[in-house]
């Protein structure tokens, strides 16, 4: 009899039910449970300390759950029959022996897993370090040891990346050239990637899913256009009370903001337009933050999130 096909390499997700990790008295997560599509970049963002590397290595079996789960495919990582084709992670740019050349770590790695020779050269080049990667490890730019990560990732060509924080030490081509990679092996090969980040804007313009948390708990989650929210314009004129009534006309939503006028509805060039129509001259006109922008600043600005940070000198051994 043969065996059945494996299930769709593209149909591969990531579920966290009520997961939850305490060192000592501390919680670092919190009771969290969100889905990660595949096919799909999903942000996992938080302030420094919201618990992202914590949660990141419970899903690869590097932490042992308090309580919940951590699944890849509806699994947990030690019960995956074949962990490396299913999961790759790149949680830090470190590891790397220094005296052994990027090439040759990464040979090392493929043959303990029986992945052929010319697999790494062809990752080699598909990260960009094709020639860097015959030098020593130990003199690697921050970028380079990133990129050799990604490699390492990729070797069993899972079909779930991890990736944490993939941009620090990018330059902003680096970071450029990560984000249209990313979007690649999600859109085109049918990935699940889970990007970590304590920088909104960093991961902003390349995920489409968002999970955001702090304090080890859940914040928000949902697509990046729902977070969102309407974009909306601060907009100056010497007689607010007028301009806003001309703009209610039009069926736009105004809110006295900061001695000006928030207006949702329509973009700056309309409301502009539509002031100078009605002959106000108009001070000032600028974008306002998103409710993702604003909410994110919220959390990494808590006293509580502060507070939390400054009570972890308690590392466990
Ligand atoms: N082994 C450990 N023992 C004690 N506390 C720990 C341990 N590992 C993590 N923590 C604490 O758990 C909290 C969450 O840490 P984690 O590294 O998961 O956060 P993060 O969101 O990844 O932050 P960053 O953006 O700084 O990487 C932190 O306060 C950290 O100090």
């Amino acid at each position: 009899m043969t065996t059945p096909p494996a299930p769709s390499p593209s149909g591969t997700g990531i579920s966290v039910r009520g997961l939850t990790k305490t060192f000592g008295s501390f919680t670092a997560v919190d009771d969290l449970s969100f889905e990660v599509a595949p096919a799909r970049v999903t942000g996992f963002l938080g302030p420094n300390g919201a618990g992202k590397t914590t949660t990141l290595r419970m899903l690869l079996g590097l932490v042992r759950p308090t309580s919940g789960e951590a699944l890849v495919g509806g699994r947990r990582y030690a019960d995956l029959p074949a962990p490396m084709g299913t999961v790759g992670a790149a949680l830090e740019a470190t590891g790397f022996h220094p005296g052994r050349s990027g090439r040759n770590h990464l040979r090392v790695l493929a043959a303990s897993h029986g992945i052929p020779d010319r697999r790494v050269d062809e990752l080699l080049e598909l990260v960009g370090i094709p020639a860097a990667a015959r030098k020593k490890a130990g003199g690697y730019s921050m970028g380079m040891r990133q990129r050799l990560g990604l490699a390492a990732a990729l070797l069993g060509d899972p079909d779930v990346l991890l990736l944490d924080e993939p941009a620090n030490g990018l330059d902003p081509e680096g970071i450029r050239w990560m984000r249209g990679f990313m979007r690649h092996l999600a859109q085109e090969q049918g990935k699940t990637v889970l990007v970590s980040s304590h920088l909104l804007g960093e991961v902003e313009q390349t995920v489409e899913d968002v999970v955001i948390i702090a304090n080890g708990r859940m914040a928000r989650q949902g697509t990046i256009d729902e977070l969102r929210g309407d974009p909306a314009v601060l907009v100056r004129v010497a007689d607010p009370a007028g301009l806003a009534r001309v703009l209610q006309e039009d069926g736009l939503d105004v809110q006295p903001e900061d001695g000006g006028l928030r207006v949702t509805g329509a973009d700056g060039a309309r409301i502009g337009e539509r002031a100078h129509a009605a002959g106000h001259a108009v001070h000032e006109l600028r974008p306002l933050r998103t409710d993702l922008e604003r909410l994110f600043l919220e959390l990494t600005e808590s006293p509580e999130h502060r507070n939390r940070n400054l009570a972890t000198g308690t590392e466990a051994a």
